[in-house]
């Protein structure tokens, strides 16, 4: 039933690695004082515990071989030193890097979340709301979490490696050599490992992106899920793409178990092999007791860092697979972009449209055109009512006004400009829309009306819901303008959620007006009050509306008859009923219906050639 789908063309798996993570300090940046007393921490923190190496070579050599307590006092409060460093160096680094990691994160999050906005609705029907919303949040997260702490970690060892093996060599370059060849013997297997496990890591992460969109999509249509009792296939499908996560997910751990074995078996192992061979040093006098302990100390350290690169390694590769995820986001460029130079709006905005052979096919369906060669002029001030059969075209025709698409053949005048040549954003600031679906979000019935205008004062706010006729019901709920009404307005009934999208495009006081009528869903006085609130919305405005009532449609300055994406024929009611057959036959369905043609909804046949011409 749903299918995932890719959010956007991603570049070949094999020059990936680190890419992701590279890109990602152009996000430090800003904040370079920050990074550079991370950096200073760092590089004292690592250089302190290198330190402690060579106090435990003193303690040996200078306090135990030598047998002075003064020298042993005098090495141990020098090692008590370079620890109080040490530590308050560690608490700094620990602290900026965990704050660089955090900042990049929020500032990424917000990156991708502005740029999502930005993207056009035929984005998201492309590939799919629910699951760009799942990469967002769980590539985001892990994002957080490798930044905040893998990354330090990984740094930290990394410094840690190359220090220790410096003062390896110092230390002794004869035993180094044994330390230098096996090192690849490390490093090698983890390359081979950490390929694998970024692979799996990538797969992972569609999977678990997979069950997100999935759930979101289920729980948001829990309604329907319900009245079609689907919930047994939903939990059915649902349990396949959980395990099928899983099984991606155990297969990495598998890998990155065996990384983690090899890593340390071969790193200890060295170990091992180094002790035995220095012990027979000293035993040789060619060596001092304390210069093995410090070899000692800093090999183990070495292994330690080597082990830590191994682990984390696989987090940063999946972390470089979620930034670049995030990157390929970030780069989808709006299909719809404000020109170079924005031509002005005209003053004062009349509102008037003019639609010149327009053409328009969805970008998936390129042989079938959704709109063709429509000839359309909707005057200032005038009252534009579309009907037509279902999937005529009506809502592509409002969202190509909306600038949502470019028509792909012809173009619409907005006050004798050019959509492509305005602002979009200046041009949706003089249009309104109300959807068939109102839309709200959470918060109050306030907050709500306030959003078709954020500077609105409370005095205008009051003023539009007594206009939209919501005073009928918010009196009645406990904090009256001040309720929540829950996510989506789930609180308030369908007529209620309809006069506050109407007070919202009150407030917004549009020169458009673009209404998708929605009645069907409403009883006769909920339609009513419904109607008395369009009826100040409409009032000496521009407007068109996808008319469901014969008594818009009677009401409109002019009908627009579409059909299959064609402009049928224009004009009143009763010029089209003596000249238009579908009208006729539209009018005709209506009326036989024996409902009240004032309150009755426009019946819409079935889509197809058979209905759109009987
Ligand atoms: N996002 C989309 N991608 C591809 N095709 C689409 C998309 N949205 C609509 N269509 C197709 O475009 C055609 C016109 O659809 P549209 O929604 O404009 O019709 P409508 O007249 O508003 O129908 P209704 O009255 O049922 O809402 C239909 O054939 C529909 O299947």
């Amino acid at each position: 039933m749903r299918q995932s789908s890719p959010a956007t063309q991603r570049p070949p798996a094999r020059d990936r690695r680190l890419r992701g993570l590279l890109r990602l300090a152009g996000y430090l940046k800003p904040y370079w004082r920050q990074a550079l007393v991370a950096a200073v921490a760092l590089i004292v923190a690592a250089a302190g515990v290198l330190a402690i190496g060579q106090g435990l070579r003193l303690v040996i050599d200078q306090g135990f071989a030598n047998g002075t307590a003064a020298a042993l006092d005098r090495a141990l409060l020098l090692t008590a030193g370079v620890v109080l460093v040490l530590a308050v160096a560690s608490a700094m680094r620990f602290y900026w890097v965990m704050w660089l990691g955090e900042r990049m994160a929020a500032d990424l999050r917000q990156d991708v979340f502005n740029r999502l906005v930005a993207l056009e609705p035929g984005f998201y029907a492309r590939n799919g709301t629910a699951e760009i919303q799942s990469r967002m949040t769980t590539d985001t997260a892990l994002l957080q979490s490798v930044l905040g702490s893998t990354f330090s970690m990984a740094l930290r060892n990394s410094l840690l490696l190359t220090g220790t093996l410096v003062m390896l060599v110092v230390t002794s370059p004869g035993l180094t050599g044994l330390v230098i060849v096996g090192i690849p013997l490390v490093v090698a297997p983890m390359l081979i490992y950490g390929r694998r496990v970024r692979r799996l890591s990538r797969l992972s992460q569609d999977r678990i992106a997979d069950v997100g969109s999935y759930a979101s999509e289920t729980l948001g249509g829990i309604e329907t899920v319900q009245a079609f009792v689907h919930e047994p296939i939903d939990r059915g499908v649902f349990r396949e793409r959980v395990e099928s996560a899983f099984a991606i997910g155990v297969q990495r751990i598998r890998q990155r178990a065996g990384l983690n074995a090899v890593a340390l078996l071969l790193a200890f192992g060295g170990v091992a092999f180094v002790l035995w061979r220095g012990g027979h040093a000293v035993l040789a006098g060619t060596m001092t007791a304390g210069e093995l302990s410090a070899f000692i100390f800093y090999a183990v350290l070495a292994a330690g860092a080597v082990g830590v690169l191994s682990e984390v390694a696989g987090e940063l590769f999946r972390a470089s697979g979620a930034a670049e995820r995030l990157f390929e986001l970030l780069d989808t460029e709006p299909a719809i972009r404000p020109p170079d130079e924005p031509q002005p709006l005209s003053d004062p905005i009349r509102g008037e449209v003019k639609l010149q052979d327009v053409g328009f096919c969805y970008p998936n369906r390129e042989d079938q055109p959704a709109l063709q060669g429509l000839d359309l002029q909707v005057r200032c001030g005038e009252t534009l009512a579309l009907v037509g059969p279902s999937g005529a075209g009506k809502s592509t025709l409002m969202a190509l006004l909306l600038r949502f698409y470019d028509p792909s053949a012809g173009r619409i005048l907005f006050d004798g400009v050019d959509l492509r040549d305005l602002d979009p954003q200046s041009l949706r600031r003089c249009m309104a829309l109300v959807a068939q679906t109102p839309v709200l979000f959470t918060g109050t019935v306030r907050e709500n009306i306030r959003f078709g205008d954020p500077d609105a004062s409370p005095a205008m706010i009051e003023s539009v819901a007594e206009a939209a006729h919501c005073r009928e019901f918010v009196d009645a709920l406990p904090q009256g303008l001040d309720t929540d009404i829950g996510p989506a307005g789930v609180q308030l009934s369908g007529g209620q959620r309809q006069r506050i999208a109407i007070a919202r495009a009150l407030l917004r006081d549009p020169a458009l007006l673009l209404l998708d009528e929605a009645t069907s869903s409403l009883d006769a006085e909920s339609e009513q009050q419904v109607q008395a609130a369009l009826g100040h919305l409409m009032a000496g405005r521009t407007s068109i509306v996808i008319a469901h009532r014969l008594a818009t449609v009677r009401d409109a300055d002019r009908i627009a008859v579409l059909d299959h994406g064609c402009l049928r024929a224009i004009g009143t009611h009763d010029q089209l009923l003596a000249r238009d057959r579908l009208y006729a036959h539209l009018a005709a369905l209506q009326f036989n219906d024996g409902r009240d043609a004032d309150h009755g909804e426009l019946p819409r046949p079935a889509a197809g050639p058979a209905a759109g011409h009987a």
